[in-house]
């Protein structure tokens, strides 16, 4: 396991529920008396936040929103998630480096090679769970929610976004969660899931 703690991602395409599962997931693992840090990304640092202002309007040139994107993810790494994982806590992600190998990958980007440039200094999840839906639910939902979809949620390159993130499926790590049925029904899914890794780490001493 991610040294002593445990650390999860939830990624998918807007729309497909993660923060929802996020914190869901999140009180389970308190109910066990676990300490639990839930985050997200872009984070609510100083490069998330210029994140976010930038994407209510329009979006920034390939390069430059790739280059934020890794220097929140450095801090966030630096400052929050390894620190908590040193220190036994499990970690919870809404969203991690798979989203910049699916979304910067849209806008011509390898996603190969954005992966290898995130592992170079961002440790691996222990889990991967991408919730999965088809992209006019996920479209109607963030429409249901009262949000009017934003550069980042047009149609085409969400579909795409879709099709890289299910190209992940087939590492160990990595679980595709239909997530087109009801909130409690995709988080049982999830935590039994969590719960055979947990057995399974605590029967091999990890
Ligand atoms: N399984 C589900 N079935 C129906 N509606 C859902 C489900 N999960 C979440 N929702 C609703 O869909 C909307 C989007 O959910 P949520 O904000 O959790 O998604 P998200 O993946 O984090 O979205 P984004 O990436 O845009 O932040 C919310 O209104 C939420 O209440
Ligand atoms: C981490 C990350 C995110 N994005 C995109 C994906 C989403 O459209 C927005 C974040 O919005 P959310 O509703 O708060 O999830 O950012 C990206 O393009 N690249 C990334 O690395």
């Amino acid at each position: 396991m991610n040294q002593q703690g445990l650390f999860i991602v939830l990624e998918g395409i807007d729309g497909t529920g993660k923060s929802t599962q996020t914190q869901s997931l999140g009180e389970w693992f308190r109910q066990q008396g676990r300490e639990v840090i839930c985050s997200r990304e872009p984070t609510d640092g100083p490069w998330g936040r210029e994140i976010r202002a930038t994407a209510a309007t329009g979006r920034l040139a390939p390069e430059e929103e790739l280059d934020l994107f890794l220097k929140d993810r450095r801090q966030h790494v630096e400052e929050l998630i390894s620190p908590a994982l040193a220190a036994g806590k499990v970690v919870i992600l809404d969203r991690y480096y798979f989203s910049t190998m699916a979304y910067q990958g849209c806008r011509g980007f390898d996603p190969t090679e954005i992966r290898r440039q995130n592992e170079a200094f961002a440790p691996s999840p222990d889990l991967l769970f991408v919730l999965d839906l088809d992209v006019d639910s996920a479209l109607a939902r963030i429409g249901g929610r009262g949000d009017v979809a934003n550069e980042f949620e047009k149609r085409d390159s969400l579909a795409r976004c879709r099709e890289i993130f299910l190209s992940l499926e087939g590492e160990p790590f990595v679980h595709i969660i239909p997530s087109d049925t009801d909130p409690d029904t995709v988080q049982s899914r999830i935590r039994e899931i969590a719960a055979t890794r947990l057995t399974a780490a605590a029967k091999s001493g990890e």
